[in-house]
């Protein structure tokens, strides 16, 4: 907690810097004893007045790329006042500083760009890491991208930093991780994306991705660096393609504590939402689920609902038998060649079709649903409105209620509207959407949309494995952390058709899962910190907008 701190910095320099700058409220005695008298305006001002001018100025931008640029802007001038502003108005400015906004701020990233973040690993600098690093203050978290599989908009190149960005903002408003202890990491190996290629304004590397044994040569240095200069900080894997996700993950999750957001996040966030739509799993047993997509995200998924399964009571194999996994060529099978070795352990044997009609050789959406019985359909696959009436209308035959999760993002990549699950349904669905949609009228009740979006559980993840030190994240506390968040869905959320908490709790929601993820470090024995001391770092955050007072420190 902030309250009184020694500053060396002096003069301009402490107005300049975002980490330490009060503006108008740096206090008369302060002002004189860092010699910045004069330069501001006489008034001084509390953090509430600061807030209330900064949120004046935001709601004269009309349009969402705007108030992301203006929000941008202010991060870099006073971090406090950033996280003081967006706090007080965390429902309104969440979708600006994160999904679904920041899609767009990634695609115009070299247009918007104004001041430099994080730290940018390329070909040329790689070898360099070591020094690099060193100039880097004490760290205890970086969220890592190489862009490559940006939410469901691909390969941004450069842009993709704005995500680690976006990520980090939410792990400090929630977490109370400190910004000045957070890294944006983006690994610039180029870009196979043309348009931006050919934008002259294009400020990453503009070549080509590096692909194959180089890519991992580049990343496993950078791997290498990191763990030698911050060893026991927390690495998020964020939108990494599926060709590199998985590999990543493994290749590195015994070498630093790590995790990946849309394989692992977004696992454990489906995972709650299906617990809360089945009375806390009470059902969940007896569904049959089909994910569409099998990228990072819907592999993850697939995992993480087997996970939940296991736990519920089903073996491996019985829980496998439930889900269906779907990518561009249809339902996977073990017959297909040259499938990749993420996707195979949710291949179903093409003996266990005998009895399925389809009409090619692997059965689509719509075929897959009416021979499973499928009765919960989770959408990770990119295509905007790929979940259409008929498919809904094939769902409802399995069940009274299906449960129609579109998870992909930003908005316009949603596999369904809500208010058309909702109509064709005759409001029988359980919905949830990863990018947030306005509730919907329907017969005369109002149904409110649960936004499954990771951002549920990946700060509760930081905030447990730094509360508890885990040295590895493991698959057993992100289903603790599933069952933690699907607890804080309220009756009366669920009364009103949400599965998930409302953003506005997004800080409550987090001490369960940090406490959830940091119990169970303990319990595998991954934890590295007395109880005790866990217990200390779970009562409080690190790091809370408020101004300290400053003393001066000439040493
Ligand atoms: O960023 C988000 O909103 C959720 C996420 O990880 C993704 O869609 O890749
Ligand atoms: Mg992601």
């Amino acid at each position: 907690m902030q309250s009184v701190i020694k500053v060396k910095t002096r003069g301009r320099s402490l107005l300049e810097d975002p980490y330490l700058n009060k503006g108008t409220a740096f206090t008369l005695e302060e002002r004189r004893a860092f010699g910045i008298e004069g330069r501001l305006p006489q008034r001084v001002e509390t953090l509430e007045e600061q807030v209330a001018r900064a949120y004046e100025q935001y709601q004269r931008f009309t349009n969402s790329l705007n108030k992301y640029m203006y929000l941008r802007g202010l991060q870099d001038y006073s971090r406090t006042e950033f996280y003081a502003l967006v706090r007080a108005h965390i429902e309104e400015m969440l979708p600006i500083v994160y999904t679904p906004t920041v899609g767009e701020a990634i695609e115009e990233f070299s247009h918007i760009y104004r001041a430099p973040r994080g730290l940018v690993v390329t070909e040329d600098n790689y070898l360099q890491l070591d020094e690099i690093l060193a100039g880097y203050g004490e760290t205890e978290l970086a969220v890592v991208t190489d862009a490559e599989g940006i939410l469901g908009i691909g390969d941004q190149g450069f842009g993709g930093i704005a995500i680690c960005l976006g990520k980090l903002s939410l792990y400090t408003l929630t977490a109370g991780i400190d910004p000045a202890r957070s890294l944006p990491v983006i690994l610039d190996f180029g870009t196979d994306n043309k348009k931006l290629l050919e934008d002259p304004f294009y400020l990453g590397v503009r070549k080509p991705r590096v692909r194959g044994a180089k890519y991992f040569e580049m990343v496993d240095a950078f791997i290498e660096a990191w763990a030698k200069r911050f060893p026991n900080a927390l690495l998020q894997w964020e939108d990494l393609s599926k060709s590199t996700a998985f590999e990543a993950l493994e290749r590195y999750r015994e070498k630093v504590p790590s995790f990946n957001d849309d394989i692992q996040g977004t696992g454990a966030m489906a995972l709650a939402g299906l617990l809360a739509a089945t009375e806390q799993g009470k059902t969940l047993t007896e569904q049959v689920f089909l994910v569409s997509g099998a990228g990072a995200g819907g592999i993850g998924v697939a995992m993480q609902v087997m996970n939940g399964l296991v736990r519920l009571g089903l073996t491996e194999d019985q829980a496998r038998k439930r889900i269906f996994v779907l990518d561009s060529r249809g339902l996977i099978l073990d017959d297909r060649e040259g499938l990749e070795p993420y996707k195979m352990i949710f291949a179903h044997p093409r003996s266990d079709l005998a009895e399925w009609e389809f009409a090619s050789k692997n059965p689509n959406l719509i075929e897959t649903i009416r021979n499973a019985k499928v009765t919960v359909l989770l959408g990770l696959s990119g295509q905007g409105g790929s979940f259409d009436q008929k498919i809904i209308e094939a769902v409802q035959k399995n069940t009274a209620k299906p449960i129609v999760f579109a998870l992909s993002n930003p908005t316009n990549l949603t596999e369904i509207l809500p208010k058309d699950a909702i109509c064709w349904t005759d409001g029988n669905v359980w919905m949830a959407t990863g990018s947030p949609f306005a509730p919907v009228e329907w017969k005369g009740k109002t149904h409110i949309i649960g936004q499954g979006n990771n951002t549920f559980v990946f700060p509760g993840i930081g905030w447990g494995v730094a509360a508890s030190g885990a040295r590895t994240v493991e698959a057993e506390m992100m289903t603790d952390a599933s069952f933690a968040l699907a607890a804080q869905v309220s009756q009366e959320r669920l009364d009103s058709g949400a599965v998930f908490p409302r953003i506005v709790d997004l800080m409550d929601v987090t001490d369960h899962v940090a406490r959830a993820v940091a119990e169970c470090a303990f319990r595998l024995g991954v934890a590295t910190v007395s109880h005790e001391e866990m217990e200390k770092r779970l009562a409080e955050r690190d790091w809370v907008p408020k101004y300290a007072t400053y003393e001066y420190d000439p040493s």
